[in-house]
């Protein structure tokens, strides 16, 4: 459960890396560190900066760098890779075209799925079957984001059996059945910068993404490094910034985590607003479960909690379709 955190932990996961393909992981005492101050993290937070991670801080600002370039060409350019319904929602959506709670979203974004083919998951993955619609120009952008892509489900994984051993389990918790064909979903994100109205020198700040938690099992959002955005609820309803940590990520647990963990986790909520004068680009890859699985609260994580079962199963496939259908009515 959420406390009355002030400030967002920053979590070195190099020892566990170091080991996280030992079977007797769990009984390194460098790994055991880590998950001590993940577990504690998760507890408190539910989100945590991780330093140490092992992809390059240069593929960091690459995929960055791309993304702005992109979002500064002019529409009608990026109106060629449009999001819509056929094309599994895959693609571009422009500024105030994604909606959190009935309120348009002042970002525009390309939206990323693991590509579905058809049939794969019949009618619960049709909606989104399709494949990804990648800018053309620069040549590289598809290599380099379906490089950044893999990097991501590796080290989710890596990081997702840390979890597992915070949570009392194996470290292969949340492989398998759960998550070992892992769906994910990657937004290249741009926040446009507060700009003054006219006639009135006080510059209109305009919600960014409106308040909501993530979908599934893990989150890493890879930040611009000078602009201070992202805002994390505490259990008071203080909203905590996440301030740029240059070469981490910010981590956070999706809706997922929070049913296996049976509460002992939550999916904090979160938004973002940038009151810079400066456009603000971010990458967030979603690590998921499997498309199809259908989420219970883990037995370990009951005997933990209340004995009770707090939560009903959930498909998360569903829960993402639910979503994805409910972000573009207009
Ligand atoms: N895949 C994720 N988490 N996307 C985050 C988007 C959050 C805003 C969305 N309109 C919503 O209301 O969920
Ligand atoms: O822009 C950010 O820092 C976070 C974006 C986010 O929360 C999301 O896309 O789910
Ligand atoms: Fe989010």
């Amino acid at each position: 459960m959420a406390t009355d955190f002030k400030s967002i932990p920053i979590i070195d996961i190099g020892p566990l890396l170091a080991k996280c393909d030992d079977p007797k992981m769990g009984q390194d005492s460098g790994v055991a560190q880590v998950v001590k101050q993940l577990d504690q993290a998760c507890k408190e937070a539910g989100f945590f900066y991780v330093k140490g991670h092992g992809i390059p801080e240069t593929l960091l600002k690459q995929v960055k760098n791309l993304t702005r370039k992109f979002f500064e060409l002019p529409y009608e350019e990026k109106l060629k890779i449009k999001m819509t319904a056929d094309s599994g929602y895959r693609g571009y959506q422009r500024i105030g075209e994604n909606i959190t709670k009935g309120v348009p979203d002042m970002h525009e974004a390309i939206d990323c799925y693991k590509e579905l083919k058809p049939g794969m998951y019949g009618d619960l993955g049709k909606p989104m079957e399709g494949c990804n619609q990648w800018p053309i120009k620069p040549t590289n952008f598809k290599m380099l984001m379906e490089e950044y892509v893999s990097l991501c489900t590796e080290l989710s994984r890596n990081i997702m059996r840390g979890i597992a051993l915070a949570l009392g389990g194996s470290p292969y918790e949340f492989e398998g059945e759960r998550a070992g064909n892992a769906f994910w979903v990657m937004r290249l994100i741009g926040y446009p910068g507060v700009h003054s109205a006219n006639g009135s020198d006080i510059p209109k700040e305009d919600i960014g993404c409106g308040a909501h938690t993530d979908y599934g099992l893990l989150t890493l959002v890879n930040q611009d490094d000078d602009i201070t955005a992202l805002q994390v609820r505490n259990h008071s309803g203080e909203w905590i910034s996440a301030p740029p940590v240059p070469g981490t990520f910010v981590c956070n647990i999706g809706d997922m985590l929070k049913i296996y963990s049976n509460g002992l986790y939550e999916s904090t909520l979160h938004q973002v607003i940038n009151s810079s004068p400066k456009y603000r680009v971010c990458v967030a890859y979603f690590y998921e479960t499997n498309f199809d699985t259908a989420v219970e609260p883990l037995d370990i994580c009951i005997e933990r909690t209340t004995g009770a079962k707090k939560f009903e199963r959930a498909v998360y496939g569903e829960h993402l379709v639910k979503k994805v259908q409910t972000n573009f009515v207009d």
